[in-house]
């Protein structure tokens, strides 16, 4: 028996919750069929397109309607992680009940410690929200000079918000709490809601979205989990990615995916954090091993079929 912790992407969750209601339909027999071979699973996932959705929809209620308060980054990404919740709740408990299985699924909200003297906070580098062309970009800046937008892997521009490393998860007890108690747990969504410790003892949400891989990587360290499986919107970790000579990886060691960073092989914000998530994890304990592939071909991913093993 192991236990894989099983990272969501956000943009393979599709752009509407009918498409994403659809992926976690898909992907829930795969899931559910790990822990009929005798696996335990923890679920996380991203939602760097619904967090920017969220708070776009707030912004854009707000400027017509007074009785809408705009929503900060921490509040989107808490309603983030129970709407995604839901449709996983609801995906996994029908694929459940369809093979008459008794397990329970439950989405805890969980916030995520972070440094408020992370260089992050002064270099915003996490895509959110729809892509948009370079034109639409400048316009949106133009109009409001506190967003920045940059251009995301070849997919068109997004807003970038701050993005600091995860330390520690505030609901780390309940969560391996609720495991020992066989149950299946949705965790650390969209990265965590992003907080600091202050003078008080108490803690306090900063306007950031941390990365999920990143937090997948550290949730599975905590867990002391075998596997750490991103699923995202490609079948491979690719060289040259998006040129004529792009060559799709089967297997890379750490210290390959290592020269692979250095060289800028992989798109930032995008896939290094996965690559950077499944090194450190990897590397955290002998035995350890990540796969990058993609959301549609989970099933053959978790055979080894499809997928970039990181070992
Ligand atoms: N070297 C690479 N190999 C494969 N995909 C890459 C690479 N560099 C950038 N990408 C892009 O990274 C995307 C995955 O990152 P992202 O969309 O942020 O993931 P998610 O939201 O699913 O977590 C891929 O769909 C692809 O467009
Ligand atoms: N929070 C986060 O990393 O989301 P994505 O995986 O959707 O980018």
């Amino acid at each position: 028996m192991s236990r894989i912790v099983i990272a969501l992407g956000g943009n393979a969750l599709g752009n509407s919750p009918k498409e994403q209601q659809k992926m976690i339909e898909n992907a829930a027999a795969p899931l559910v069929g790990l822990i009929t071979q005798g696996h335990e699973i923890i679920i996380s996932h991203g939602s760097g397109p619904q967090v920017g959705m969220i708070q776009l929809a707030f912004d854009f209620a707000s400027e017509r309607n007074p009785r809408v308060a705009k929503m900060k980054l921490p509040e989107c990404t808490a309603m983030s992680q129970g709407y995604i919740g839901y449709h996983l709740q609801k995906g996994i408990k029908k694929e459940l009940h369809n093979q008459g299985m008794p397990w329970q699924v439950v989405t805890v909200v969980t916030q995520m410690i972070v440094d408020k003297k992370d260089p992050a906070f002064l270099n915003p580098g996490k895509p959110i929200g729809s892509f948009y062309s370079e034109q639409e970009a400048k316009e949106i800046m133009e109009k409001d000079p506190s967003i920045l937008m940059k251009e995301d892997s070849g997919r068109g521009y997004r807003q970038m918000v701050a993005s600091p490393k995860p330390i520690d998860i505030v609901e780390r007890d309940s969560i391996v709490k609720l495991l020992d108690h066989e149950f299946i747990v949705i965790a650390c969504g969209s990265g965590g809601i992003p907080v600091i410790l202050d003078e008080n003892g108490d803690y306090e949400s900063v306007p950031a979205v941390i990365d999920k891989d990143y937090t997948s990587a550290k949730l599975a360290e905590l867990v002391e989990a075998d596997y750490l499986f991103i699923l995202t919107a490609v079948d491979y970790v690719a060289i040259n990615f998006g040129t004529p000579e792009q060559i799709d990886l089967m297997e890379m060691t750490c210290e390959e995916a290592k020269r692979y960073c250095k060289e800028g092989q992989f798109g930032a914000g995008s896939m290094r954090p996965k690559v950077e998530a499944a090194i450190s994890f990897v590397e955290s304990k002998k035995g350890r091993t990540a796969v990058i592939a993609s959301l549609d071909k989970a099933p053959l991913a978790m055979i080894g079929k499809s997928g970039t093993r990181i070992v």
